[in-house]
């Protein structure tokens, strides 16, 4: 990470206003959404949390040499997607999560998916998602094989992971920054897609005669027009928190520090 928890770190050089990336973290209850987040956030394994509360915490990355806003939304359905518009119109990517050592949060990543591949269909968009099997170290409990995670990742064109949140940083950090980069290759598609736009509509203005705009150049423009011109998500119903850093904490020489959403981390 490239800062202590949403400061970045002096000296890094790096002038240009930051990537600003929404994530959302989706999956069943109980399958590490939470202690994932944290891991990330904070390079440390929950023991307790509130399992009712949404939060949507703020870090800035540095992912492969560039300054990212990175907001991540710890998400809390209950059994199955409900009231999904909050992270639907919100996200550019999606981590959806399930947990090898149960089948059930397995189908339940699937409707997840199926959510996202509607989301698309329907705003003719496309969002990245990366689906993980999580509880990596509960191997031995297996309920799911990793070729039935890559299988149902390669239905929904998605990328995959096995992760533990509870063994190394490194390979949670580098899910996220995954998570980061499919997201700045759809913005970079997207506004490429936006100049084009932009330079048909000059050329027609310029060029074409009124008449002509009803042949091929207005097909380009309807399909990119519909493709590029859509607002990118606000930041509107989501609650924004920033971690609060272990230094600013420790002024109260706690033994342990409480989190928000009531983690407890020691
Ligand atoms: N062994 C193991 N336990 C984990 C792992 N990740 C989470 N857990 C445990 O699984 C339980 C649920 O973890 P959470 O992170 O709260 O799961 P969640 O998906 O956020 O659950 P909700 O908040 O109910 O939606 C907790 O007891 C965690 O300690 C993991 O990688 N390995």
């Amino acid at each position: 990470m490239s800062s202590v928890f949403g400061k970045p770190r002096a000296g890094s050089g790096q002038q240009s206003a930051p990537l600003e990336v929404n994530l959302a973290i989706l999956g069943r209850r109980g399958v590490g959404k939470s202690a994932l987040t944290v891991k990330f956030l904070t390079r440390r394994f929950i023991s307790e949390y509130d399992p009712n509360l949404e939060d949507t915490y703020s870090s800035e990355e540095t992912v492969d040499h560039q300054l990212v806003h990175l907001r991540v939304m710890d998400t809390a359905d209950l059994d199955t997607p409900r009231n999904c518009e909050r992270y639907l119109n919100w996200a550019h990517a999606f981590l959806v999560v399930y947990s090898v050592d149960s089948r059930q949060s397995f189908e339940g990543s699937s409707s997840y998916l199926e959510l996202l591949a509607l989301h698309e269909k329907e705003t003719q968009r496309s969002y990245p998602a990366l689906l993980l099997g999580n509880k990596l170290d509960m191997a031995q409990y297996r309920q799911v094989t990793q070729a039935e995670g890559m299988a149902l990742a390669g239905r929904f064109g998605c990328l995959f992971f096995e992760v533990s949140a509870c063994l190394d940083f490194e390979h949670v950090q580098h899910v996220f920054h995954e998570a980061v980069r499919e997201a700045r290759r759809e913005m970079e598609k997207n506004s490429l897609a936006r100049h084009l736009f932009i330079s048909e509509e000059r050329a027609l203005h310029h060029q074409a005669p009124l008449t002509a705009r009803h042949g091929l150049a207005s097909c380009t423009f309807n399909t990119l027009s519909t493709a590029s011109l859509k607002e990118m998500p606000t930041v509107a119903q989501a609650k924004l928190v920033t971690v609060k850093s272990s230094r600013a904490q420790s002024k109260r020489k706690a033994p342990t520090l409480t989190l928000l959403k009531g983690f407890k981390i020691f």
